[in-house]
């Protein structure tokens, strides 16, 4: 990888993705926000303090500045550490005086602490508070949740958009003066940044239109790439990013009016495959998944993606319902210096950071368990589950337990939730999370969530978060670009696929308040997604998909390559960075409607037993392919479906025949690396007690290499 990506990278025009705001995008958001914050005047004491501090940097334009893994090469991103409004810039600033720079700093704020999907294995420990003083002080009753856990039917319930946009922005809108004095106090900084950003980002934009103006068609000797030395030996020259991207631009733009703008000597193909190329050299991609994600989206919104995973995502907090009111917590936190407003109207609880003179890891607030530190996109699970007080509720992957504890604020601490993980180590985490939280309503347990429904069921909800391969946070964990291979992508939704029959079938389908189970992953990829979800309606006729409720969000695929799926996939949800500036993130909401048979249960299971012996991997097939769409199942439970080995590993060779030889390999010469992987250590998923850690391993959120020092995340876990 070239190490000069940055430095000639153009800039992004329009404000930094971290000041932008998250979720619905537009219209929603501009509403009265704008114009309120540009010509209000600060007027209190919270502002004056900003002021006073003096500290609050200028908020340098977060430009397109090449991918962020050249700046960043450890694969981590710059979320974690303390937080500050300006992203981590791809090239290099002029160091700023900032007190959150220092390494305790750094330390105890990191946005990634709390956040579930991304590993806290480089967080040392917060010492831990003794939360038992902490009890919880009778705050759960807050109006905000009275609205998100409403007693009607489900799908009624979730979000009332209509209903938030007629309130404003505070849910707690029966205090107007507040919160007028609670939006001034952030105007003035955030207006001034705003100001002082565009200035800077116009004059970047001139110099790179004039730039790019010059450099049109550029061949690929002018690159710097592959050029001959005189000895005939390669040069290691890194290309010019700058004309790389250029040049991107350039294929992109004639891919997207193709009929126009070829060049008659060159096929779609070939444009293609020179686009691929050319975004593996700048960003930083395998072509393996370069290809994978770029086949999702048309090419210019394929572009879009790609340098949204170059920024990081605002960095939010979830205010915690059970302990606080929000405009209490914005309040408290403005008062330390902190920037910050609603994090859009389609949440009651969120707030936006854009800039804090502490660390938000460490506040008297955080350590009080007011609020925990979590990607927007992990509320919308959730809110689309919807849990109700009084419920049985299991979230069968939990930790470490941002959903978990969002869903007690929910159920306002009554009813019952198994917070259950497979991991023992982030379950460690988990069991912090609710300690500070005040969640009282929950039992932690450590199965693997293959063991439901035989360790319990008869749930009304049913969460599972999935482990997955996390192609959704690439922002946050930029290893993600070149750690998957093809493997990966046939292990993972096996076990989702597993996973997501449990969670069926631990369900009560007769609950009077519920019978819903909801499937996310923090991935984008059609197999983890669209093709788990298929899955489950071919063997659970049992179940339906319904609305999730959630105002905003693409829908999932119908169509995708040569698959097929059922048309109501309409009603799942996808989520991503450039077109929400959230984490990548799927949803789906199912309805059970019928008793699943005793007989497709005990399949699982003896399914689930036999891959604790080892062996399986994933079908994926007769996943989307339109003749299965509603096709009966012919294993002998009738309709219903459990696991069949056999016919398991007949789906795996032949997938994994057909991938070679489209990559034009010989199946039978050699054996695949994924057969040769299916050991029997590798397969521990359906071990009890957390012994199912690898399976877990080869994930975003179960790294083995993580679980050693997940423990000692405890508070920070997230
Ligand atoms: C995406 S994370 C869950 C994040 C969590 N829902 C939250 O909001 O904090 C996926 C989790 O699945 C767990 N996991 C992996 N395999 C599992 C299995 N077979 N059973 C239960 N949990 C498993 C991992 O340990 C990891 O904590």
């Amino acid at each position: 990888m070239p190490s000069n990506r940055d430095r000639d990278a153009p800039k992004r025009h329009g404000p930094s993705r971290r000041m932008q705001h998250q979720g619905v995008p537009g219209a929603l958001d501009d509403h009265s926000n704008g114009k309120k914050r540009k010509s209000a005047a600060p007027t209190n004491g919270a502002i004056k303090k900003q002021k006073k501090g003096g500290n609050a940097p200028a908020v340098k334009a977060v430009i397109n500045g090449g991918p962020k893994h050249a700046a960043n090469s450890a694969g981590k991103a710059s979320t974690k550490g303390s937080f500050k409004t300006q992203q981590k810039p791809a090239v290099k600033l002029p160091k700023k005086v900032d007190p959150l720079e220092d390494d305790e700093a750094a330390d105890l704020s990191g946005d990634a602490i709390d956040d579930p999907d991304v590993m806290e294995d480089e967080l040392e420990g917060i010492e831990e508070a003794d939360f038992d003083d902490l009890d919880d002080d009778g705050l759960d009753s807050d109006a905000d949740d009275f609205a998100m856990a409403p007693s009607g039917s489900d799908d009624d319930d979730v979000v009332d958009s209509d209903q938030e946009v007629q309130k404003g922005v505070w849910s707690e809108d029966d205090d107007s003066d507040a919160e007028e004095t609670l939006t001034a106090a952030n105007i003035a900084g955030l207006s001034q940044k705003l100001n002082q950003e565009r200035a800077e980002e116009e004059a970047d934009a001139e110099a790179e239109l004039q730039d790019a103006a010059l450099q049109t068609n550029i061949a690929a000797a002018d690159l710097g790439e592959d050029e001959e030395e005189e000895g005939g030996k390669k040069s290691m020259l890194a290309p010019d990013l700058q004309l790389l991207r250029t040049r991107i631009t350039e294929t992109v733009r004639v891919l997207s009016n193709f009929k126009e703008l070829h060049d008659p000597a060159r096929s779609r193909a070939e444009y293609t495959q020179a686009l691929l190329k050319d975004i593996c050299a700048y960003y930083g991609y395998s072509p393996f998944l370069a290809e994978k994600l770029y086949s999702l989206f048309p090419p210019q919104e394929a572009l879009a993606f790609f340098d949204a995973n170059e920024t990081p995502r605002p960095m939010v907090i979830r205010t915690n319902t059970l302990r606080t009111h929000r405009r209490d917590l914005a309040h408290a936190l403005i008062n330390r210096g902190v920037t910050l407003e609603p994090v859009g109207k389609w949440s009651k609880v969120g707030l936006q950071i854009f800039e804090s003179q502490v660390p938000l890891g460490a506040t008297p607030e955080y350590l009080a368990g007011q609020y925990i530190l979590q990607a927007a996109s992990s509320f919308l699970p959730v809110m689309a589950l919807a849990p109700q007080e009084h419920e049985r509720v299991l979230d069968m992957a939990a930790a470490p337990g941002g959903k978990s504890t969002h869903m007690a604020a929910l159920m306002r601490n009554t009813g019952c939730i198994f917070s259950n993980d497979a991991s023992k180590d982030r379950s460690k985490g988990l069991i912090g999370n609710i300690h500070r939280m005040g969640v009282k309503n929950t039992i932690v347990c450590n199965y693997s969530a293959l063991e439901f429904p035989k360790v319990m069921g008869g749930f009304d909800r049913v969460l599972l978060d999935a482990p997955c391969s996390g192609t959704g946070v690439i922002a946050k964990d930029a290893s993600v670009k070149t750690n998957k291979s093809a493997d990966d992508f046939l292990r993972l939704p096996h076990l989702q696929k597993q996973l997501l029959l449990a969670a069926i079938d631990s369900v009560d389908h007769a609950s009077k308040t519920g019978g819903y189970v909801v499937y996310s992953t923090c991935s984008v990829t059609v197999e983890e997604n669209e093709q788990v979800v298929q899955y489950a309606l071919n063997k659970r006729p049992n179940v339906k998909l319904v609305s999730t409720g959630l105002v905003f969000g693409k829908e999932g695929f119908i169509k995708y390559q040569s698959k097929r799926f059922h048309p109501s996939m309409k009603e799942t949800r996808r989520y991503y960075p450039h077109a929400y500036n959230v984490d990548g993130f799927f949803v789906a909401k199912f309805k059970k409607t019928g008793a699943t048979p005793a007989g497709a249960v005990r399949a699982q299971g003896s399914a689930e037993a036999k891959q604790a012996n080892g062996v399986p991997v994933d079908e994926d097939e007769e996943v989307g392919d339109h003749a299965e769409i509603g096709a009966e199942e012919e294993e002998g439970e009738g309709e219903f479906g459990g696991w069949d080995e056999d016919e398991d590993t007949e789906y795996i060779e032949r997938s994994l025949h057909k991938a070679m030889r489209r990559k034009g390999i010989d199946p039978k010469a050699t054996k695949s690396a994924a057969v040769k992987s299916l050991t029997p250590a590798k397969l521990t998923a359906g071990a009890p007690n957390g012994a199912a850690n690898g399976v877990a391993s080869d994930v975003t959120n179960g790294k083995p290499k993580k679980e050693g020092k997940a423990g000692k995340a405890k508070e920070k876990a997230g």
